[in-house]
């Protein structure tokens, strides 16, 4: 089955988010191709997709932010649009208070491992906002600074508001912080869709179940393993793990019992539970430099 592209749309709140979709959606309109849209809003009722085209399936996430509060129910819309409609493309725009890596982290599970492609994050940058970052807390600062260090197209909207001066002066700011990101100056977010489309990524043919974002900084490898493994042991290798691995999480067996439990590792610590499931087992690694032969044979060692 072809994979559905996923592009996620972040940027600050106010940033010009809504205004890129709209653009988008009515240029993958005219040239034929179906999409769906995945819209996160803090708040309990649709603001911005009010203004979407009706014909457009939608899924809405609302009342919290995608990447802390209602993470399984992204992946759980994923599903069911994918399993729904046969599309080409699946945007998802977060709430202006979503860090992009949390919200691509909801995107890359197991399950959805084989049936989408994350091909960028698109952070649009209030540019005026960006040099003007003091009126902000020192919290929404750094989220803003977040979402731009990991974008790998950066949007640096609302060109019009600049002078000469500011322009330049924006883009050594965001080069300085995201060197390895395309960038361009909008205003409006105006961008042709073929320029977000031909965003692409390097794969690795090399190891047949590793899924490598290097445009985001971020690699995944995912896992099958149906054997059973000994829980003392899987929990000494994930608390072995090096730093640069992020994030595990899953479904695994463990030897004594015939439960499923899932596996959840982050910043250092795991947590099995059993869950009342009927998901094959598998794990998703997170993070910069894996190395899938060690991570296969650590998990191995631990059978
Ligand atoms: N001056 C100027 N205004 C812009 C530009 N792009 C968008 N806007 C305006 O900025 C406001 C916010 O735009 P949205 O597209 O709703 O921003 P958003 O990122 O979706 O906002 P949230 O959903 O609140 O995070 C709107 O009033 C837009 O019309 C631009 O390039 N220049």
């Amino acid at each position: 089955m072809k994979k559905v592209d996923v592009f996620i749309l972040s940027g600050f709140l106010g940033s010009g988010k809504t205004t890129l979709l709209r653009q988008l959606l009515q240029e993958e309109k005219e040239h034929g191709r179906n999409v769906g849209v995945i819209m996160n809003e803090a708040g309990e009722t649709a603001v911005d997709s009010e203004v979407l085209p009706n014909e457009v399936p939608l899924a809405e996430l609302l009342n919290g932010c995608v990447c802390c509060t209602i993470q399984g129910q992204l992946e759980e819309q994923l599903e069911e649009m994918i399993s729904s409609y046969t599309l080409d493309a699946i945007y998802i725009e977060t709430t202006g208070i979503a860090h992009p890596i949390e919200v691509l982290d909801g995107c890359i599970t197991p399950s959805l491992s084989e049936r989408i492609t994350v091909r960028s994050i698109i952070t649009v940058v209030n540019s005026k906002l960006l040099l003007e970052l003091d009126s902000l807390s020192n919290r929404a600062q750094k989220l803003f600074l977040e979402q731009i260090r990991h974008g790998d197209l950066l949007l640096l909207n609302k060109e019009d508001l600049l002078t000469e001066d500011e322009k330049a002066n924006t883009l050594m700011k965001v080069q300085m912080l995201n060197e390895g990101a395309k960038t361009i100056l909008t205003t409006q977010a105006r961008v042709p869709l073929s320029y977000i489309l031909t965003q692409t990524r390097s794969r690795t043919a090399s190891h047949e179940p590793t899924h490598m974002h290097h445009h985001l900084h971020i690699e995944t490898f995912a896992y099958h393993e149906d054997s059973a493994y000994n829980g003392a042991k899987l929990e000494d290798f994930l608390k072995s793990l090096p730093q640069s691995v992020y994030r595990v999480k899953g479904y695994v067996r463990l030897q004594g019992n015939d439960k499923l439990y899932s596996l959840q590792y982050a910043y250092g610590t795991p947590l099995l539970m059993p869950v009342e499931l009927q998901a094959k087992p598998s794990l998703v690694f997170i993070g910069e430099n894996l190395q899938p032969q060690i991570l296969e044979q650590g998990l191995n060692s631990a059978i």
